[in-house]
């Protein structure tokens, strides 16, 4: 269809209308948006507000790609979902929400694990590709599979306070290779559930996402390309870093084996055997038993302040130089936020030859 051939129902002009008015976009250029294929690589914290706003600028078709279901934990910033969603799949039930607000585009739900067995297939029918995963596994995968296809990448990611936004591989420019040539070493990046996230932090980066790619199907502006946005929302304050492309990462020709392997997460058989874990209800039965115990809180100050419940604190990436000052022989719990570094701190007591080790599941949450 020729894009400057305005195709739009008396309703659709109606709601476009803003969109048609500004010389910039007018009716070829949301004839654009209306033919346009954006893939969403997760519908979570940053997937989310991006859903949205390229739902209502009226973006023609939309995939949906995400194995989750909605945890209560996702509502302080997953604004898609309500509370009657939690257990629901994410990918279903957000392309429920965005069909009620436009019903004049296509939702495509892919309720699927995206690994290198299945990504160039469903790569294939977009035209851009949003990541708005939350592990490094994915971000290389999504990046490989779109160097491979020769498709621009949104890319997003959130840390506390803290965003980065890009976009690789847009006509020729860099990757996400060129900024990251190896993925950080396991357990020295934690994830929002570990380390806590601003709820209104990925609607910050997302709506940027949606604003790039809106960008590059309208061929406005100067797209982010070659440059990292970085976004700190305490200080709020932006910079933007420029890097350069590096032949070699453009010029891929297959998918990596096993991403999560390339980024250090090691297969089920050679893990280290998890230690034990205790509830908190087991926790507070063992602290007014009396019996030794040796509690040891693994998070950071600051999250210490806020909260605790007594023991000694070892931030985990000190635990190496203070195991010295433990005692081997009496039992010991270890507690964090969620229950993610404390597996790794009793993992580590029980190979340095701890006697009896036990992570507390799920932290404090659910002390
Ligand atoms: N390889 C993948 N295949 C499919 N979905 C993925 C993949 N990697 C990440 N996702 C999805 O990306 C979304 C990221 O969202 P977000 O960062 O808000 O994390 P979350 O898992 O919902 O929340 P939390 O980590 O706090 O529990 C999740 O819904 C997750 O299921």
């Amino acid at each position: 269809m020729n894009p400057a051939t305005p195709a739009f129902s008396a309703a659709e002009t109606n709601r476009y209308s803003r969109h048609l008015l500004l010389p910039e976009i007018g009716a070829a250029g949301q004839q654009k948006l209306k033919a346009a294929n954006v893939l969403v690589v997760g519908c979570g914290g940053l997937g989310c507000p991006v859903l949205q706003y390229l739902a209502a600028a009226g973006v023609g078709t939309l995939g949906l790609l995400d194995s989750d279901t909605v945890d209560d934990s996702n509502l302080q910033r997953q604004v898609l979902y309500a509370t009657t969603d939690v257990g629901r799949p994410k990918a279903v039930a957000a392309a429920e929400k965005l069909q009620a607000q436009n019903p004049f585009i296509a939702l495509q739900s892919h309720q699927v694990h995206l690994t290198s067995a299945n990504a160039l297939a469903l790569f294939q029918a977009y035209d851009i590709v949003v990541d708005c995963s939350d592990n490094f596994a994915t971000r290389y995968l999504v990046n490989d599979a779109c160097v491979i296809l020769g498709k621009p990448l949104v890319f997003g990611a959130i840390f506390k306070f803290e965003g980065q936004v890009s976009v690789f591989n847009y006509q020729g420019g860099p990757t996400y290779r060129c900024l990251y040539a190896q993925p950080p070493a396991a357990g020295e990046a934690p994830s929002c559930a570990e380390i806590g996230v601003l709820g209104v932090l990925p609607g910050l980066v997302g709506t940027m996402q949606a604003t790039e790619t809106l960008k590059i199907i309208l061929g406005l502006g100067e797209v982010l390309s070659g440059r990292l946005l970085l976004v700190d929302a305490l200080g709020m304050r932006f910079q933007t870093m420029r890097f350069n492309a590096v032949a070699a990462n453009q010029q891929l020709t297959a998918l990596a084996p096993d991403y999560a392997a390339f980024c250090g997460e090691l297969p089920a058989e050679v893990m280290p055997v998890r230690a034990p874990e205790l509830s908190a209800d087991e926790l507070k039965e063992w602290q007014h038993s009396g019996r030794p115990l040796q509690l040891l809180d693994v998070r950071e100050p600051h999250e210490y302040a806020l909260r605790h419940i007594g023991g000694q604190l070892v931030p985990l990436a000190q635990l190496p130089e203070q195991l010295a000052h433990l005692n081997t022989t009496v039992p010991v719990v270890v507690h964090c936020a969620s229950g993610v570094r404390s597996q790794q701190a009793a993992q580590l007591l029980l190979a340095q030859g701890f006697a009896e080790v036990y992570s507390l599941r799920n932290g404090l949450a659910d002390y």
